[in-house]
């Protein structure tokens, strides 16, 4: 198979599909892949590296688009819509449920459509984990970076010194970013308090942190007493494929005292803090509602590239690998994680939570890539 790797065009991603050792992997199994000129430099592969491992360097992105498979970071932005076209398979972050008129142009291009976000095996998401790991570690830094002075915040040592109280942290869902967050936030000294739906995550999580880590059942009441005490919140629920659920409402940020700072990482779901009305940047990550500085940047593993890239293409290049060798269809009726992956084919939406969400039809994944083999 022709596989294609473009250099990312979101603002700050830095990340690239793949390493050279990941094109080593695929062009090991017969396949041939093209990169973009200068896709890897970010993240510290440099043109002649790929090259040594066996891949085609190409000066302009649509020769690397009209490869069989695009193998990308972020989502498509509309600038790239013109390379869609039937038959063409994609498997990058896609976060429909949140992105309807990226859904729209996948659809009505017939683009068979694999997002990483809800590859699912058992109920872990192997191609989301290490992402959701670097993410989560970021976000305490983050906000730790907004609590001060010169750069909005209210003037707060997360982790306090003898003599003056350590600042408060609530972590609003206890998976992997969740965890990764309470891991920092923990080590930094500071007063952490993790809110779960699932009883049974938060004994997990007793069980790992200790007395260290206060745990709360996730409900209304629960969730605005600890807003309103907080100095950073961090959003971190996900409801696989769904758009998020808006837990933290407006009036809990008005209960927030001026300087704190709120870190939606669930914002490419959509987010769940009701004030975060915008997804923000690397280049301006944060605007300032009701005193509370809100920062909402959707590719967070961007500004780490060099750790994020290889994280990531740990995870995707064995299932890259399983697509090419024996196509997208068998491929996804051979491993029931990749079937959870297919979001769009033949002009149908595949996945339940994102046709729900944007008001498609949902389609089995089998019915949907049997159409789209089918020659025209
Ligand atoms: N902004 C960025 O750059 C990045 C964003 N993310 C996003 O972060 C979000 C979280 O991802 P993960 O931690 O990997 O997901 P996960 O599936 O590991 O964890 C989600 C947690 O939310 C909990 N939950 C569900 N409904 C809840 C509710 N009503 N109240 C409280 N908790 C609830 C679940 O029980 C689960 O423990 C996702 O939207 C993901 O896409 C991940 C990486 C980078
Ligand atoms: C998960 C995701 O969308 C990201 O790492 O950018």
């Amino acid at each position: 198979m022709l596989i294609g790797i473009p250099k990312e065009i979101k603002n700050n991603e830095n990340r690239v599909a793949i390493t050279p050792a990941g094109v080593v992997s695929l062009s090991n199994n017969g396949h041939r892949i093209k990169v973009e000129k200068d896709a890897g430099l970010a993240s510290g592969f440099t043109n002649e590296e790929y090259r040594f491992a066996g891949a085609e360097i190409e000066e302009r992105a649509e020769d690397v688009w009209a490869s069989e498979m695009v193998m990308k970071v972020k989502e498509p932005l509309a600038s790239e819509y013109r390379y869609f076209r039937p038959g063409l398979i994609l498997f990058a972050y896609l976060h429909l449920a949140a992105e309807p008129a990226l859904a729209k142009a996948l659809t009505e291009s017939e683009v068979t459509a694999i997002a990483y976000e809800t590859v699912e095996v058992g109920r872990a998401l192997p191609l989301l984990t290490p992402m959701s790991e670097v993410a989560g570690r970021m976000s305490v830094q983050i906000g730790a970076q907004f609590l001060e002075k010169p750069y909005g915040g209210k003037g707060i040592l997360l982790g306090g010194v003898p003599g003056a109280k350590r600042g408060k942290v609530t972590i609003i869902g206890g998976g992997v970013v969740g965890t990764n967050a309470a891991k920092i936030a923990v080590g930094l000294g500071a007063d952490v308090t993790i809110v779960d739906l699932s009883a049974d995550r938060l004994r997990q999580l007793d069980d790992i942190f200790g007395s260290r880590l206060n745990t709360l059942m996730s409900n209304p009441m629960n969730i605005a007493e600890a807003v309103a005490e907080s100095d950073l919140v961090i959003g971190a629920v996900l409801i696989p494929g769904a758009k998020a659920p808006k837990l933290v409402t407006e009036r809990m940020i008005e209960s927030m005292k001026p300087g704190s700072v709120v870190v939606d990482v669930a914002i490419d779901q959509g987010g769940i803090i009701e004030t975060v009305d915008r997804i923000t940047t690397h280049d301006d990550p944060t605007f300032v509602k009701h005193g509370v500085l809100h920062y909402a940047v959707a590719n967070m593993p961007g500004a780490v590239p060099r750790t994020s890239t290889i994280a990531l293409t740990n995870a995707t290049v064995p299932y890259a690998v399983q697509i090419a060798n024996k196509g997208v269809r068998q491929a996804a009726l051979s491993n029931p994680a990749l079937a959870m992956g297919v979001n769009t084919a033949a002009g149908r939406v595949t996945y339940k939570a994102v046709a729900a969400d944007l008001g498609y039809d949902h389609v089995a994944f089998d019915e949907a890539l049997a159409l789209a083999a089918r020659p025209a």
